[in-house]
């Protein structure tokens, strides 16, 4: 038998070939292509060479994961990319073939035609070492055992889990593990659901099935016909490289909160409204608003062309009004249906036969069925009480009608809207003109949050029905909190079945974390299945209990040992002490990143509870639980969301309990509090005054967008420019706070 370093270096030959081999490949796609037979050609040609130059591996990593040799002693070398030499033949395949795959899916029940798979561990095309798994061998040695052995991390998995994270996500080519590989290989034509806990790879699986399915269905699936849906900016840009590294470079990758028109965000919205705007029945009340827009003709339309009248009965344009109503399709195109009719009753009175001629005919046209854009819509309809009463029927109380109603901006362009807003511009957008872009196959992550509004914005984009969503429901928090996923696929209407896989195995928390953090679950979510974690973590859980005017010191001071150590820092923090925070990093001289505005390229980032979803860092600082419970009707679920963000160390940093089991609801207002807080209107029924709720809003931003010692310089700044604006000259003292 070979020595282990005669067969290193024997594989290492091999590497140095396909890697020589991969950087031909490369010089030759950069290399102008020949005439082609006509400039589209020729254009087309460019274009592929420059996809598949950009898809292949960085010149500094190796040229494979893995190696599997048959029972009838065939080898192949697995890796990101297909590498030929320069005779054809196969150095390396893909991960994404059949071949490729039987590298995650061998196991030693079933090892599917192999008798070995090898598994690399490499420095960049160096490879340091290599594990083997015999099967034969391997299945007579544990038939006994339990769990079978592949389902245990082997060390390449393990020392790839306990690499220090930045904010990238990074691909997982090397170490998919089998139960992982089953979800990624799923059948295009299905609704697929992925569940499993925090750190099950769920994420993960999603991005690598988008590029198992480009590559496995190119005759039918291009990259821009996929979509990838995030919750949150942060998230998107901490996902966004995975498709790139795996080679796919033209997917879509959108947050929720981008589907719909470009309009300025940021409206903050009280929670009773954003969860009234999410409600499916929000769409009928639309429809209904949008139809109420067209108008009822005169008993007789008078028209003057040219010097003479022309006369159309109110019956007949008013049957063509309804035929137009009655057509299918958009609002924009029933108007154009509407026209045509129009004129063509002018025409056969002897009207002007030329279009540019029937300005009349455009004049009823507006009057009966108006020109409508989304957002001059919506502003319209929030602004009148009288068109929300009509639209609202019998599906909308009083109440709920008139928390929608708001006083829109003096001008369009001046709105500002909110997030729940988004989908229902987008729900307009689609009446009114129909859906711009469809995909073939989309998918969204942390989909247990979104409202029945943000999902009919993801169906309606979907043109096939074929779906990746994924999710958590035991993370599933907010206005839409839910316990079955009926309630969130009830709202993606697919033809193609609908399947419900799960990943059960925990590859980011480290156990010692994950044993704090499950003591949350049987009040957070009784009935999910448990996570059973695969590692060790290098400490317990750091509990710091001080008063709560050391709070803010202490978690600067942790924050900045695990900066001193090189680690990636994540400070999850409620909006109760955001501001107490900040101002104590800003005092540290720590500077951070804001989750909020995307950023996570920081070593220390501050992200509140709700941001943390979907993201990880070397060392998380959970700061005051009792907060982050109180700022959620499902506030255990967010805690457990914040708790299980670590991939290594966690504190918690709090002047209540570390780990609070009380039932919702009573966890509130015990821990003493060193702040200004604006709380939201506790009673959706009390009709406040429109300054007031203007006042509100204003508060709102100004809370969420300065620490509370600059709050009143924003307040006063905030007055200079209002006086500017008004040309108003400033009364002394005004808005001054003693
Ligand atoms: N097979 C694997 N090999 C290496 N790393 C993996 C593997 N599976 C998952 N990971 C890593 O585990 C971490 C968690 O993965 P991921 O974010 O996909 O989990 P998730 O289930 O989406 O978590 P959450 O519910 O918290 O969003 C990531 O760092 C990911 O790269």
């Amino acid at each position: 038998m070979e020595s282990k370093a005669a067969e290193l270096a024997a594989e290492q030959q091999h590497f140095d070939l396909a890697h020589k081999h991969r950087e031909r490949l490369r010089a030759e796609l950069g290399e102008t292509p020949d005439a082609a037979a006509n400039a589209g050609t020729g254009r087309r040609l460019a274009i592929f060479r420059r996809n598949r130059k950009e898809a292949l591996a960085q010149p500094g990593e190796g040229v494979a994961v893995g190696r599997i040799d048959t029972a009838d002693d065939e080898v192949y070398y697995v890796g990101r990319d297909r590498i030929v030499d320069d005779q054809n033949q196969i150095l390396v395949v893909s991960w994404k073939t059949p071949v490729g795959g039987l590298f995650y899916e061998a196991s030693v029940e079933e090892p599917r035609g192999l008798r070995r798979k090898r598994t690399f561990r490499c420095d960049g095309n160096r490879i340091l070492d290599f594990d083997d798994l015999v099967f034969q061998q391997l299945a007579a040695a544990v038939s006994a055992l339990e769990p079978a052995p592949t389902e245990l991390p082997d060390g390449a998995l393990l020392a790839e889990l306990d690499r220090e994270r930045t904010g990238s996500m990074r691909d997982i080519v090397a170490t998919i593990q089998a139960a992982q590989h089953r979800l990624i290989r799923t059948p295009l034509d299905r609704l697929l659901v992925i569940e499993g806990g925090p750190g099950t790879g769920k994420t993960a699986v999603a991005l690598h099935r988008v590029s198992w399915l480009l590559y496995n269905h190119r005759d039918q699936l291009r990259p821009r016909d996929v979509l990838v849906v995030g919750p949150h900016p942060a998230f998107t840009r901490y996902i966004r490289s995975v498709l790139p590294l795996l080679g796919d470079t033209d997917v879509e990758q959108l947050d929720i909160d981008q589907l719909g028109p470009a309009v300025q965000r940021g409206r903050p919205e009280r929670p009773q409204i954003r969860r009234i705007k999410g409600e499916a029945r929000m769409a009928r009340l639309l429809a209904r608003a949008l139809d109420a827009r067209i108008g009822t003709p005169e008993p007789a339309e008078r028209m003057l062309f040219d010097g003479r009248f022309i006369t159309l009965s109110g019956v007949e344009v008013a049957a063509a009004v309804a035929d137009a109503r009655q057509a299918g399709g958009p609002y924009a195109q029933r108007r154009q249906r509407l026209r045509a009719r129009l004129a063509d009753l002018v025409r056969e009175r002897g009207g002007p036969p030329e279009p540019e001629r029937l300005a009349p005919v455009e004049n009823l046209l507006e009057r009966l069925w108006p020109l409508q854009s989304a957002p001059a819509f919506l502003r319209g309809l929030f602004g009148s009480t009288a068109r929300l009463a009509n639209a609202g029927g019998d599906e909308f109380t009083a109440e709920e009608l008139a928390l929608l109603h708001r006083r829109g901006a003096d001008r369009l362009s001046a709105e500002v809207w909110s997030v729940a807003d988004v989908p229902l511009l987008d729900e307009l957008e689609e009446l009114l003109n129909g859906v711009s872009r469809r995909f073939r196959h989309i998918v969204v992550d942390e989909v247990q949050d979104l409202s029945p509004m943000q999902l009919r914005a993801v169906a309606r984009r979907s043109s096939t029905g074929s779906l990746t969503i994924v999710g958590d429901l035991a993370q599933s928090t907010g206005a839409w909190a839910r316990d079955h996923w009926e309630e969130v696929t009830e709202h993606l209407p697919s033809a193609l079945p609908m399947v419900v896989l799960g990943l059960r195995y925990g590859y980011r928390v480290p156990r010692q974390v994950f044993e704090l953090a499950a003591r949350l679950l049987p009040i957070a979510a009784p009935n999910v299945q448990q996570t059973r974690v695969v590692r060790d973590g290098p400490r317990d859980p750091g509990e710091h209990v001080v008063e709560p005017g050391e709070r803010p010191g202490r978690v600067a001071q942790l924050a900045k040992e695990h900066l001193d150590a090189g680690r990636f820092v994540g400070i999850v923090c409620p909006a109760a002490c955001r501001a107490e925070i900040e101002f104590a990093l800003h005092a540290n001289d720590l500077p951070w990143g804001r989750a909020d505005q995307g950023e996570l390229e920081r070593s220390i980032n501050l992200v509140s509870p709700q941001e943390a979803k979907g993201l990880e860092f070397d060392a998380v600082i959970v700061v005051e639980p009792e907060e982050i419970v109180a700022e959620d009707p499902r506030g255990h679920r967010l805690l457990f969301v914040a708790l299980t963000r670590t991939i290594r160390y966690l504190d918690v940093v709090c002047a209540g309990q570390v780990l609070p089991l009380d039932p919702p609801g009573d966890v509130t207002d015990r821990i003493p509090r060193q702040r200004v807080v604006v709380e939201p209107d506790p009673d959706p029924t009390v009709e406040l005054s429109s300054l007031d709720r203007l006042a509100e809003d204003l508060a709102a931003l100004v809370s969420a967008g300065a620490p509370v010692t600059a709050w009143d310089e924003v307040l006063q700044r905030t007055a200079a420019l209002l006086d500017e604006r008004s040309g108003r000259s400033r009364p002394k003292g005004r808005h001054h706070r003693p």
